[in-house]
């Protein structure tokens, strides 16, 4: 589904990601880990096409999406959300969600002059597909409620409805579960699940250490914008390099 080759973003002198090969496949949850700084943020920021790389390819469902804008890469199937959910905090969920949608249909300035019949079309679409994304994310109960009201848990599930809007067939999940406590990780993990069995591919970043090792197929190690290991989480949690850089001796004991 995904297939980075030798993937190196510069950042003047510092190496922020530097030399990454590794493949995702589909319909898997794939998981990216290191400590701060490792270059994670970066490693998606190059995926998503937010900036460009300094070498290396990356090629998305057998398209070589090397160089392409977000906006490009999004047309592909690549959806994202980030740490913080940005929402307009005075409206409601779904009025977000709504603004969400439309921002990623296609009425262009004429049509919304014109006030047209597709214009009138798409708003109703918007709306429905608005309403399906909440109720697929277990939000429809909020629907109303105005986004400053809502928990940190319910606003991780709003950035999923909005990543949802343009149908991706890769999401990228930027610490979904981030400021959510022990009890909401459950359900969140359980989400990602639902969202695999609906056909999606994952690939997160998150620091929740037993939230990853009972979610991912994959992980992947960065240290210093280096890959350091890939593997199952079995095989991540036995590896000594990963314990002497990341995990920690105490991790391993347990
Ligand atoms: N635009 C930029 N300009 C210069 N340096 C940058 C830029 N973006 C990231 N870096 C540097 O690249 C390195 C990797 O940063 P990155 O944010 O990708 O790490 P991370 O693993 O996501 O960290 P965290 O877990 O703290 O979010 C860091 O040293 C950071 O300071």
């Amino acid at each position: 589904m995904l297939e980075i080759q030798n993937l190196t973003k510069r950042f003047g002198g510092l190496s922020a990601v530097h030399d990454i090969s590794i493949s995702f496949e589909k319909n898997k949850i794939n998981a990216i880990i290191g400590p701060n700084g490792a270059g994670k943020t970066t490693f998606f920021n190059l995926i998503s096409g937010a900036i460009p790389p300094t070498s290396g390819k990356i090629v998305f469902d057998g398209k070589d999406v090397t160089g392409l804008r977000a906006d490009q890469v999004a047309q592909l199937g690549v959806s994202r959300t980030f740490q913080a959910t940005t929402l307009f905090e005075r409206a409601s969920v779904l009025d977000n969600l709504i603004v969400g949608h439309r921002l990623r249909t296609k009425s262009g300035l004429m049509d919304v002059l014109l006030n047209t019949r597709r214009l009138k079309e798409e708003e109703r679409i918007c709306r429905v597909k608005a309403q399906e994304a909440l109720d697929f994310v277990g939000l429809s109960h909020v629907s109303h409620r105005i986004a400053a009201d809502i928990s940190q848990e319910e606003r991780k599930r709003v950035a999923f409805a909005l990543a949802l809007a343009t149908e991706p067939k890769m999401l990228l999940l930027d610490e979904p579960a981030g400021g959510v406590n022990p009890e909401e990780t459950v359900g969140i993990a359980e989400l990602i699940q639902k969202l695999v069995k609906h056909g999606m591919t994952v690939c997160l970043i998150e620091h929740k250490m037993d939230m990853i090792m009972n979610l991912a197929d994959k992980i992947m190690v960065l240290n210093y914008g280096e890959k350091i290991a890939e593997g199952t989480p079995a095989q991540i949690r036995s590896n000594p390099i990963v314990i002497e850089a990341y995990l920690g001796s105490e991790n391993a004991a347990a």
